[in-house]
């Protein structure tokens, strides 16, 4: 679909309308162009080239990349949530760049979501490319649109979790994965 750089400036024009401000004002003049470029910003880490190597030295263990950290939009309130993802695999022959890892989790983080489909789609993306023995991905979060609205109760982490292939079916992979990232079994 892409960006409409223009829509985003009406949009974001109306929007400081409807709240009651000036938009030609000092501060807020420049904003709704500064929010087109901000969400053009966010496409751009949308598009990379997820490169493929043949295992270097037949590495057939699991790749764990944890704590990275993850900024996405509630698609209700369209404000932030944010926190960390961990994210492993068990390769079939072929690796990621490590990188990749973190730019698949960027990609799909930066656009309206709920924190399930997110955690579902960075797990399916990375079977897709890698084909590996199977995925898991851990996302803990906190929502704004808990913390400092609606129900007004911040700290609260969500936990999600995705798991593919051999972290479903082997206990044993799925046991690593947990105590690699520092989660009690
Ligand atoms: N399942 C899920 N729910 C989310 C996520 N982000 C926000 N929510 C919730 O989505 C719901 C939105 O529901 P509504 O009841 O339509 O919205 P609301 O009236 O603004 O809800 P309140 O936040 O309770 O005031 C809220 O309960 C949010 O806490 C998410 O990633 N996953
Ligand atoms: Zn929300």
């Amino acid at each position: 679909m892409g960006i409409d750089r223009e829509k985003i400036k009406q949009a974001v024009r109306l929007f400081l309308e409807g709240i009651g401000e000036d938009p030609d004002r000092e501060g807020l003049k420049e904003t709704p162009d500064r929010i087109a470029r901000m969400w053009e910003e966010f496409e751009r880490q949308r598009e990379f080239n997820f490169k493929l190597f043949e295992e270097f030295g037949q590495y057939n263990e699991m790749v764990v990349v944890k704590d990275i950290t993850i900024y996405s939009f509630c698609e209700h309130h369209l404000l932030p949530f944010f926190g960390k993802a961990h994210v492993a695999y068990v390769p079939d022959r072929v690796v990621c760049g490590l990188s990749k890892l973190v730019r698949t989790v960027k990609a799909f983080a930066l656009r309206p979501q709920v924190q399930e489909r997110l955690t579902a789609q960075i797990a399916d993306f990375l079977m897709e490319q890698l084909k590996p023995k199977g995925v898991a991905v851990v996302l803990e979060c906190e929502h704004l649109c808990m913390s400092m609205r609606g129900v007004m109760s911040p700290g609260h982490i969500t936990t999600t979790s995705a798991l593919r292939g051999i972290f479903l079916s082997d206990i044993r992979t799925r046991e690593e994965f947990l105590k690699l990232i520092g989660k009690k079994l």
